[in-house]
């Protein structure tokens, strides 16, 4: 990824920085930790009647499944001075939402959409804003990484009509909004139609321990957004998101072949960097509402190479949804095994012999981040798996086939955690339809 130009904005900058970020657990109040070893244990999965009808049932078998793990990460526990470090002081000051905002945006001309009095967009939440005293209000809270505009707060308000969206500017920071009771939910892009899968987030759903509780499809509608007065043949750049610039990059070399491409956090908050730096020679891709709140002009509609390009969401909880079996219902798991890749193979007969269909597998590298098993004698060492698998299946856990099906998976596995059993997205979409 490319780094920007020295005006660029801290929160943009944050996620461009090439250096290692530290461990997470050093990052978060040492108060607020959760603790990693499992509240269950079992040698074997039994499911007597199925999945339990009552939610701490439930949440019981998500523990079982996730049996002989106690700590995703050998990481060493944050210090005092980790967690006191940056940290603001009161949650009316968390998110922007209570607190003067400053966004420094210059006012462009008679077409700017957002005049001095306008109420400010909230600011997205940075690592240093995650304190664990949120106030709750009545309203369900969900974060998502971006800046408002983005296609992350529409798809939090797909999933959640009534929610009020928090804007962070990281994945990871919308994972701890979460674990810290400062948001009840995430919503966070996982696969896009065309730029495939958001590996980020695979990783740190398997750092975190947040649960699936819901998918979102989003139809994906680009535009070409630049200053008032831009015109495309003198752009030298064009900025966004990696995956809108992957989105795109067959119709941005025909519209502007001499424009350089640099990526940043998030589409919205491209539009918000030319704005706010007032560049006549930058254009960014974003939504249309993205234009209307930063004051942009739309250059061109629709710029993304294939018009029915959708991204994939996933809604993440503290507490695991109780699986039902009257809808449509897909099951999220990860899995590892510390001999040979065979176990590939294993795994996936146990769902095609019982008709399960997959929907998605993925495989990330893991060999430089141990996670720690717990032997019968609730001894934990550390392991190295060369490579985690992510599989989903349109099954319910609530379905036996399916309880089968993972009970022969933890047979050939090390390692086995649910991510989650939630009900598909089954809303059919429009390809045209708006962002
Ligand atoms: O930058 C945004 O607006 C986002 O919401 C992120 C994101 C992504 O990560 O894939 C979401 C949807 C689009 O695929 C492009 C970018």
């Amino acid at each position: 990824m490319q780094s920007l130009s020295p005006q660029t904005p801290t929160s943009l900058r944050s996620v461009i920085r090439p250096t290692p970020r530290p461990p997470l657990l050093a990052r978060v109040p040492a108060a607020a930790h959760h603790p990693t070893r499992c509240a269950y244990r079992s040698d074997s999965v039994h499911y007597p009647n199925g999945v339990g009808s009552c939610k701490a049932d439930w949440q019981s078998s998500c523990a079982i499944l996730a049996s002989k793990i106690i700590c995703q990460d050998s990481q060493p526990p944050s210090t005092a001075d980790d967690a006191s470090g940056g940290r603001s002081d009161s949650v009316a000051s968390v998110n922007g939402h209570k607190a003067a905002v400053d966004l420094t945006l210059v006012p462009i001309d008679a077409n700017n959409k957002l005049p001095p009095t306008a109420p400010q967009p909230p600011k997205p939440l940075t690592i240093t804003d995650l304190s664990p005293a949120p106030m709750h209000g009545s309203q369900l809270r969900v974060a998502y990484q971006g800046v408002p505009g983005a296609y992350s707060e529409a798809a939090a308000g797909k999933a959640y009509p009534k929610c009020e969206a928090i804007p962070c500017d990281q994945f990871e920071v919308a994972f701890q909004a979460v674990e810290l009771w400062i948001a009840d939910r995430a919503v966070l892009p996982v696969e896009n139609s065309l730029g495939g899968s958001i590996h980020r987030n695979y990783d740190l759903l398997l750092r975190h321990r947040l649960h699936i509780v819901g998918e979102v499809q989003l139809p994906v509608h680009h535009c070409l957004l630049a200053l008032p007065g831009t015109r495309v043949e003198y752009l030298s750049r064009v900025i966004s998101h990696p995956q809108a610039l992957s989105q795109c990059e067959h119709t941005l070399t025909k519209l502007a072949p001499q424009a350089a491409r640099e990526a940043v956090d998030d589409t919205a908050g491209a539009a918000e960097y030319i704005a706010a730096n007032n560049l006549r020679d930058t254009a960014a891709i974003a939504s249309a509402r993205a234009a209307e709140l930063y004051g942009l002009q739309i250059l061109a509609d629709g710029i993304q190479d294939d018009s029915s390009n959708v991204t994939r969401f996933v809604m993440l909880a503290r507490e695991p949804i109780i699986p039902r079996t009257d809808r449509p219902f897909k099951t999220s798991i990860v899995f590892a095994h510390d001999k040979g890749t065979s176990v590939l193979f294993k795994v996936l007969s146990a769902f095609a012999f019982r008709n399960i269909s997959l929907t998605k597998i993925e495989s990330r590298p893991h060999r430089n981040r141990p996670i720690r098993l717990v032997d019968d004698a609730n001894v934990g060492t550390a392991k190295h798996f060369e490579y985690m698998f992510y599989v989903d299946f349109e099954a319910s856990l609530a379905e036996v086939r399916a309880q089968n099906a993972l009970a022969e998976v933890q047979e050939f596995t090390s390692f086995l955690r649910v991510l989650g059993s939630y009900p598909m997205d089954m809303t059919p979409w429009c390809p045209s339809g708006g962002d």
